[in-house]
């Protein structure tokens, strides 16, 4: 992962001719259907056909069975599964090899006992995407709910590589975030849309912008560097 930026729940093509216009690494399309983001899989499967060679296409699920899964992988054939529920290292492992499948987990971080979850996870997956853990409300969605969370527990991980950093992103906020941390890659859902559900394709380009400058200027050689390699 290299300075990554993915748009999630996008749900028709203006929001995702908005993400790909502007650069968008990686797009997501959610298929939980309590979520505002939901889209049906026989519109989800065009609009990941549209993205096909210009960004990796995500498709986001729940707990899904089986079942469940055959669907989701036929219709939205996605370079990336993301398992968003409480998905165990064991169920994660039999999806990998069961339908061949790349996988990125959902890991809701609110504390540091958290992240040992981490590593418990990088054994058995592609990709790790730490996320606000939802509130304990029965109406909280496992994600999409617009949180951040402590980013100065990622700060202080010793291994950040293969992470995804999301929960509560946003255009103000991305470029902090990036420069705080120090993950190669950024998710966001909620603070690019104008209503749940609805994405806004000005905040769309004003986050990727945010967050390929935050890239940007971390690449870039301090003046002191610079000073000292004169
Ligand atoms: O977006 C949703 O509705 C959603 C539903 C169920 C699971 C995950 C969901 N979204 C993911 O949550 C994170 C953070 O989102 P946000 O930026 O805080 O809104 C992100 O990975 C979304 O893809």
């Amino acid at each position: 992962m290299n300075n990554e930026i993915k748009i999630c729940g996008l749900r028709d093509a203006p929001a995702l001719d908005a993400a790909l216009d502007a650069g968008a690494d990686l797009v997501g399309f959610v298929q939980f259907p309590k979520s505002p983001r939901h889209i049906a899989l026989d519109m989800a499967g065009p609009l990941s056909q549209r993205a096909s060679g210009k960004a990796l296409r995500v498709a986001l699920a729940v707990d899904p069975d089986d079942a469940a899964l055959e669907k989701i992988l036929a219709a939205i054939d996605p370079d990336i599964l993301q398992l968003h529920g409480r998905e165990s290292p064991q169920r994660v492992t039999e999806i990998r090899h069961r339908f061949g499948v790349n996988v990125m987990k959902a890991i809701g971080i609110a504390d540091a006992a958290d992240l040992a979850q981490i590593s418990v996870y990088r054994a058995c997956c592609d990709r790790i995407l730490v996320d606000a853990k939802p509130p304990a409300m029965p109406e909280a969605l496992p994600g999409g709910n617009g949180l951040t969370f402590d980013w100065q527990l990622i700060a202080g991980l010793d291994d950040k590589a293969g992470l995804m950093l999301s929960g509560g992103l946003n255009p103000a906020n991305v470029g902090d975030a990036i420069a705080l941390t120090g993950v190669d890659a950024v998710d966001v859902s909620s603070g690019v849309e104008s209503a749940p559900g609805e994405k806004d394709p000005q905040r769309i380009a004003q986050f990727i912008e945010a967050a390929r400058a935050a890239f940007r200027q971390r690449a870039a050689p301090s003046a002191n560097e610079k000073a000292k390699s004169a």
